[in-house]
């Protein structure tokens, strides 16, 4: 049988504690398994632990319990294996683009020559259309040119995992969709394993091979998965021209739906799935 557990994250748990000094567990019990190459949206409503679950993939965040395994090694903190993008890409404002982007690469990549780390550098920007910006500073430009700084910083670490924390969250729709193209482009040359946490079903919907649906917190896990059979590369018309689409989405949002009833006190809603989730196909 052929292991397809690139990432695996195992009954994962975040416990902060409240006011009172008492340990709420925000997420608790967190099943996911992430084939090479997949990309995997995460939904949820605000709050229910999206960006923690991240954050512990990423090794910026303590794990209170359970384990998560990136292409068979545990992890036990942030590594170059696991490159993060947030909303706001927080370049250095005294740095052009190539120098923010090479900051990095001259970490990650400490015994290549300058002419490699500048091709590596170059190369990064130039698939999220910067070629023509590399000397520009954060300030001379946009927020959706600023943010595509931030993506090829992320891909210039050539990651084993990639993951976005809502990456277009700050911006306006047209530059939203054109963001979700680049990545979409890089991801279909580059392959890289991707989490992406996103408020938006149209745009999971575009972008994933599957979506977890992320149940209220506190003791958030995955509520169910829903797969995207959409070949690839896609196109955004071509899909939403279909019946599937309105399919997927409407799958999304009676689970969106869902939740805010139960947190209304309109539920239960039955989500118990203890280990690896249910598998939603949609058609
Ligand atoms: N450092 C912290 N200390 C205490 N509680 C925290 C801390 N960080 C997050 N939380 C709580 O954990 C829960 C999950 O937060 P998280 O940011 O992961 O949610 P989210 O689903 O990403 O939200 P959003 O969609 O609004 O970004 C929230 O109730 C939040 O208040």
């Amino acid at each position: 049988m052929i292991d397809n557990r690139y990432v695996e994250i195992s009954n994962l748990v975040k416990a902060y504690p409240n006011p009172f000094g008492e340990e709420i567990r925000v997420v608790d019990g967190f099943n996911l398994t992430m084939q090479k190459g997949e990309v995997i949206g995460v939904i949820g409503h605000s709050g229910c632990g999206k960006s923690t679950v991240l954050t512990m993939v990423a090794g910026l965040n303590e794990i209170s319990d359970g384990g998560i395994v990136v292409a068979g090694k545990e992890i036990d903190g942030p590594g170059p294996d696991r490159a993060v993008v947030f909303q706001a890409p927080c370049l250095l404002p005294w740095m052009t683009t190539f120098q923010n982007v090479m900051m990095g690469v001259k970490q990650v990549y400490p015994h290549a020559s300058k002419q490699q780390r500048r091709v590596i550098v170059e190369y990064s920007l130039s698939v999220v259309g910067l070629a023509d910006a590399m000397h520009k500073y954060p300030r001379e430009m946009s927020g959706g040119m600023q943010q595509r700084v931030g993506i090829a910083r992320a891909i210039a670490l050539k990651p084993k995992v990639l993951l976005l924390d809502e990456p277009f969250g700050r911006l306006d729709s047209l530059t939203r969709m054109e963001l979700q193209d680049v990545i979409l482009g890089i991801l279909d040359r580059e392959k890289i394993t991707t989490m992406i946490i996103t408020h938006d079903p149209d745009e999971a919907i575009f972008m994933c091979d599957r979506i977890c649906m992320m149940t209220n917190g506190p003791h958030a896990r995955v509520g169910q998965v829903m797969s995207i059979d959409f070949e690839r590369p896609r196109n955004r018309e071509e899909i939403m021209e279909t019946d599937e689409f309105y399919q997927y989405r409407q799958r999304l949002l009676q689970f969106l739906d869902d939740c805010e009833a139960e947190k209304h006190g309109k539920g239960p809603i039955r989500f118990d799935q203890p280990t690896e989730p249910a598998v939603v196909q949609v058609g």
